[in-house]
């Protein structure tokens, strides 16, 4: 495969959002083939990891990854730049035929925080980079507009969306709900319960290069590259909406 054809070699951020439209692309045309329900969800995740794996191994020798699909390596941890990949986020919607809320995401981690990343939505033919960031300007809903899985909406974000009167918009993929708030369709992703790195590396990446908040729901700076990649939690969010949604959160808490 070739990235890039221009004879300066990519930037980091470059070939994030390289490998992200290429593996987006190769979702594409397995999603054309034939394949349908499991046989598709499992096709697309293994496909898009070994594409990914490939192409960081042909460009990034050196450097370690950490994929949803793959093995864990407990050389990440020792090492000094780590790709952390989700090859297929929202792989429920990426199998419903018609449905373009799914994503590929590719994020590097070096030296103790992320510092590129990109999120391609295939279907949608965008991608979001580190390396053209969008900043985000204010946009004035109404109602707060909270970004929420569509298959599994966690109940403290219901609760959430009660006690400020917020409207929830429902999309799968965390990727896909983030970048939703850089676009201004949503105001916030709120989401709690459990994910993982790989769920919210590159959309966070990105969402902070989109001057966005971005933490733990404690308010502590999402962490990654960690022993254990779990990592249940996260608020992305508009700046000028924060202190309303951290109101709502000591709400949520207090009525339970
Ligand atoms: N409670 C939970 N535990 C583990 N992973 C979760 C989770 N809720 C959401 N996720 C992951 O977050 C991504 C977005 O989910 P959703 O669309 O429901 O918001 C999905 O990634 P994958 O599609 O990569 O598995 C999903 O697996
Ligand atoms: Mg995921």
């Amino acid at each position: 495969m070739t990235v890039n054809d221009a004879a300066a070699p990519p930037t980091d951020a470059q070939l994030a959002s390289d490998l992200a439209v290429a593996a987006g692309r190769v979702l594409l045309e397995l999603r054309d083939g034939g394949l349908t329900g499991k046989d598709l969800k499992d096709a697309g995740d293994r496909t898009s990891h070994e594409f990914l794996m490939a192409a960081l191994a042909q460009h990034r020798p050196e450097d370690a990854v950490l994929s949803e699909e793959g093995a864990d390596d407990a050389a990440r941890l020792s090492a000094d730049r780590v790709w952390i990949v989700d090859p297929l986020d929202g792989t429920r919607e990426y199998s419903e035929p018609g449905r373009s809320d799914w994503a590929v995401h590719v994020a590097l981690w070096q030296a103790g925080d992320l510092v590129a990343g990109a999120v391609a939505r295939p279907a949608a033919g965008v991608v979001h980079s580190t390396d053209d960031p969008k900043v985000v300007s204010p946009t004035e809903h109404e109602r707060v507009r909270l970004a929420v899985s569509r298959s599994r909406p966690p109940e403290f974000v219901t609760e959430l969306a009660d006690v400020l009167d917020a409207e929830l918009v429902p999309m799968g993929s965390a990727g896909v709900k983030a970048m939703s708030v850089v676009t201004g369709e949503s105001d916030a992703y709120v989401h709690a319960g459990g994910q993982y790195e790989w769920d919210s590396a590159a959309p966070v990446s990105v969402a902070r290069a989109a001057g966005l908040h971005t933490s733990r729901l404690d308010g502590s700076p999402l962490l990654y590259n960690q022993q254990n990649p779990w990592l249940p939690d996260l608020i992305i969010a508009r700046p000028g909406v924060l202190a309303q949604i951290r109101r709502g959160l000591d709400a949520v808490a207090a009525n339970r």
